[in-house]
């Protein structure tokens, strides 16, 4: 996406009537996520960026309700453009979020601490998880940024450990992204998801379909159905 306005001081980076805005858009996302039990007690989130900035959202603060000037902007190579004027952190998820810009040249990346991916993570005990013969798989998209897959593709997500702290699992996110390179997310365990997109959109439509694949392959599996392949 091209840069977002001509902002010449700090708070002008943030402060926009535009609802398109980059950190407007954080702030109603977070607030739509929160409904959904993605960002619930202070944990999960969204970074979006442009050519020029990235966009970042504060630290243990409960997203739903962040404001916009409690954005932080950095450039894309992680120095700061802004941070607010209030004492806040960014997001722990930064170094993750980095991942989906670097390696997958994302627009945007989704955090969830969705209990569907938790689940998920607890039957599949694995390195990944795996569905086919489902509509909403036709929402994903190869690496994320990639074509749509086809109702006839097996959707594969890695599984990371999880780590105690949030920046420590940039590296397991990254080798699973060179491991599989056609995914488009990275699960993980007793935890949640990371997610990305070309832009927002896509990023927050994929978010949805994973989700509801997530949610439907839990239910198949508590009931001894498999989750790939046409029951025989
Ligand atoms: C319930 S706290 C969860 C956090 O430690 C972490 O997992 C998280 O996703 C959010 O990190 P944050 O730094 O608040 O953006
Ligand atoms: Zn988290």
């Amino acid at each position: 996406m091209a840069a977002y306005g001509d902002a010449t001081s700090s708070s002008e980076l943030v402060s926009s009537p535009d609802p398109n805005h980059p950190a407007n858009l954080i702030c109603e996302l977070c607030r739509c996520f929160y409904q959904l039990g993605w960002v619930t007690g202070t944990g999960g989130g969204i970074s979006i960026r442009d050519d020029q900035h990235v966009y970042i959202a504060p630290s243990g603060v409960q997203k739903e309700r962040i404001a916009p000037e409690d954005i932080f902007v950095m450039k894309p190579d992680r120095t700061f453009f802004r941070k607010p004027a209030r004492p806040l952190k960014h997001s722990a998820c930064t170094p993750l979020f980095f991942n989906a810009y670097d390696l997958r040249q994302a627009g945007a990346c989704i955090h969830t601490h969705s209990q569907h991916a938790v689940m998920a993570t607890l039957l599949w005990r694995g390195k990944e998880f795996r569905i086919s013969h489902q509509e909403m798989i036709k929402g994903m998209r190869v690496a994320g940024t990639g074509k749509a897959l086809s109702y006839l593709d097996t959707l594969v997500i890695p599984i990371i450990e999880n780590t105690p702290d949030e920046e420590d699992l940039r590296e397991g996110m990254e080798q699973a992204m060179k491991d599989y390179p056609d995914a488009p997310a990275v699960l993980v365990r007793r935890h949640g998801l990371y997610i990305w997109g070309k832009d927002w959109t896509s990023a927050k439509g994929q978010a949805e379909c994973l989700d509801y694949l997530l949610e439907v392959a839990v239910k198949m599996r508590m009931i001894g159905l498999e989750t790939e392949g046409l029951p025989v």
